[in-house]
């Protein structure tokens, strides 16, 4: 269970959020600006609240009372961005083993279900691209590199931000099926940051409407996928 509480003020308005998160797929939804990565930052340890606690299970990632701030690299947190931040010199097979241990500790699985570079790169479709390097991949193709190496990290939770914004509607379409079934697959709760309402539909198990950092109820075009989801 993702239970976050937090309250981070910035310069324009103030984030206030809480919200409790089970598993399944959970949808940041909101205009331009309104605080959906400032939110991902705050979950992932690259910003920190300005008060509150985030814990995923029994792990508690920040709690201001309790003066607790774990380190990005402590929280087992996947996070594919917005530009999926691919380092241009690596291949696609360096950059998906990009974070691990190096030599057999490599292969050790945490909890059993963690792919070879082999599986991950198969079951992405990206094993033939894996001694390109970025700016040799379309965006669709290096969207699946940058999800390649979250998920390599075995993290507990995955954060992605606007991860298909720049891709072609069929691509999309593709893609949003896949994420759909490696959340199945993988049993971990995905935290997912959009603008675009089809694919909100696509993916949503749950929804957080935000504007200017608060929660809001649905707006009057959503109310009945709302109710439906
Ligand atoms: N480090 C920062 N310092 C000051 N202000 C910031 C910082 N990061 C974001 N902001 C401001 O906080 C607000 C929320 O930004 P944020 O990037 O979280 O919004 P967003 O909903 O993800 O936007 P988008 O959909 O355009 O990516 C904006 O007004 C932004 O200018």
């Amino acid at each position: 269970m993702l239970n976050v509480s937090i309250r981070k003020e910035l310069p324009s308005f103030t984030i206030e959020v809480d919200l409790q998160f089970n598993n399944g797929i959970l949808v940041l939804f909101g205009p331009s600006g309104s605080g959906k990565t400032t939110i991902l930052n705050c979950l992932a340890g690259l910003c920190k609240p300005s008060a509150g606690r985030i814990a995923l299970g029994e792990q508690v990632f920040f709690c201001k009372q309790q003066g607790v701030n774990i380190p990005a690299r402590s929280r087992h947190i996947g996070y594919v961005f917005q530009d999926y931040a691919l380092f241009p010199h690596l291949t696609v097979k360096d950059n998906v083993l990009f974070g691990l241990p190096p030599g057999p500790d490599r292969c050790k699985k945490k909890r059993g279900y963690r792919m070879s570079v082999r599986e991950t790169l198969d079951t992405l479709k990206i094993m033939h691209l894996q001694d390109r390097y970025p700016a040799q991949l379309s965006g669709g193709e290096r969207q699946r590199v940058a999800l390649a190496r979250a998920l390599m990290s075995e993290p507990d939770l995955l954060l992605l931000d606007e991860p298909l914004s720049a891709l072609d509607s069929q691509i999309r379409q593709t893609l949003q099926q896949e994420l759909k079934q490696l959340q199945r697959t993988w049993q971990i709760p995905f935290v997912l940051v959009t603008h675009c309402q089809k694919e909100l539909k696509a993916l949503a198990d749950e929804i957080v409407f935000l504007e200017a950092g608060r929660p809001v109820a649905a707006p009057a075009w959503q109310q009945p996928l709302a109710a439906q989801i």
